[in-house]
């Protein structure tokens, strides 16, 4: 079909409980499978992904390793190491995958950083949780020794970490991974949300912060020219009234009626809204669609147009 598009990948197309490197690339071979799917289609792909409890992870193993001499790393390094580890891991799974289909096409990750406002409210203001969760108690004994991190609960399932989460203005990156489009490489962009960056002169400097990753990948689809903007996460459509007996499931949507659900809180903040925000914004500033659902309604996706198209007046 030879449609550009860029598919952010959600939490648990990498990591379910198992947070061990063997674990989570078994997870990501099995998310390459369906994404060769959009490959057999002849679409181009840009790929995203999250990084949320990978990179509050590497927080907890850097500060607990540290020393003078070893100094943990800031959290926009941490978010560049991510970006390298979970590109690896995904880089060899579609490699696999492309390689069982009969495709040759080469993969490959890019570092890409995101320019942030310096003076960005959510500087003030941590809201993006990362890590893993916490009781209260450990909350409790954690801030004792760290008394500047703040923590959240987070929907009824413990509490988590939170830290600044700016928006994207700009991916510095956006032409290379255009450039590695037209060259048929697929390429991997903005993981985690791209190394949050402010520009000083000729410099970037990095910014400790996680930008949401269906706001990075939004601001790159936009920016690349793609057709298509697909958020993948663990639901094959967005439901209003979600989880109540009355709960409705959404085809076809346009951005007016999005809107008018956003208003009557029907998304959650954190996980669903964000994917709802970023989706109308791409099909505000491009007239594109965007798409919400699953990596396993794919195929349904690809065949029946299956899942919630998000588009100007409805399809
Ligand atoms: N209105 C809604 N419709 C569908 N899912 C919703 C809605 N509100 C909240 N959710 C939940 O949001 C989840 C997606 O958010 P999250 O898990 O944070 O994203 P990610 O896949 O990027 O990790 C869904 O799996 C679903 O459980
Ligand atoms: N950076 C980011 O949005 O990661 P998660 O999707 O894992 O929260």
């Amino acid at each position: 079909m030879n449609r550009k598009i860029v598919v952010a990948l959600g939490g648990n197309a990498i990591l379910s409980k198992d947070a061990s490197a063997e674990a989570q690339q078994k997870a990501l071979k099995e998310t390459a499978k369906y994404l060769v799917e959009f490959v057999k289609n002849g679409d181009q792909l840009i790929i995203s992904h999250g990084n949320g409890p990978q990179v509050g992870n590497l927080l907890l193993q850097q500060a607990a390793g540290s020393t003078k001499e070893n100094p943990a790393m800031p959290l926009d390094t941490a978010v560049a190491m991510t970006q390298g580890s979970i590109g690896f891991w995904m880089q060899n799974a579609l490699d696999e995958a492309l390689a069982e289909a009969g495709i040759k096409k080469q993969v490959a990750t890019v570092v890409t950083q995101v320019i942030v406002d310096e003076y960005d409210e959510a500087f003030k203001r941590p809201t993006k949780p990362i890590g893993p969760f916490y009781s209260k108690k450990e909350v409790i004994d954690v801030r004792l020794k760290n008394p500047n991190l703040t923590f959240v609960e987070d929907a009824g399932r413990g509490f988590r970490r939170v830290v600044p989460s700016p928006q994207p203005i700009d991916v510095k990156e956006s032409t290379v991974v255009n450039t590695m489009v037209d060259n048929d490489i697929i390429p991997i962009a903005v993981g985690g949300g791209g190394v949050p960056v402010i520009k000083d002169g000729n410099k970037l400097v990095g910014k400790e912060a996680v930008i949401d990753k269906d706001f990075a990948s939004e601001k790159l689809a936009e920016l690349v020219n793609a057709d298509l903007l697909i958020i993948l996460t663990a639901v094959d459509n967005i439901f209003i009234n979600f989880n109540k007996p009355d709960q409705k499931k959404l085809t076809d949507v346009n951005v007016k009626e999005l809107k008018q659900y956003i208003s009557e809180n029907q998304f959650a903040k954190g996980s669903m809204l964000p994917k709802v925000e970023a989706a109308i914004n791409f099909v505000d500033k491009t007239n594109q669609k965007a798409v919400v659902t699953s990596l396993e309604n794919i195929i349904n996706f690809i065949k029946d147009g299956e899942g919630t198209i998000i588009s100007k007046d409805g399809r």
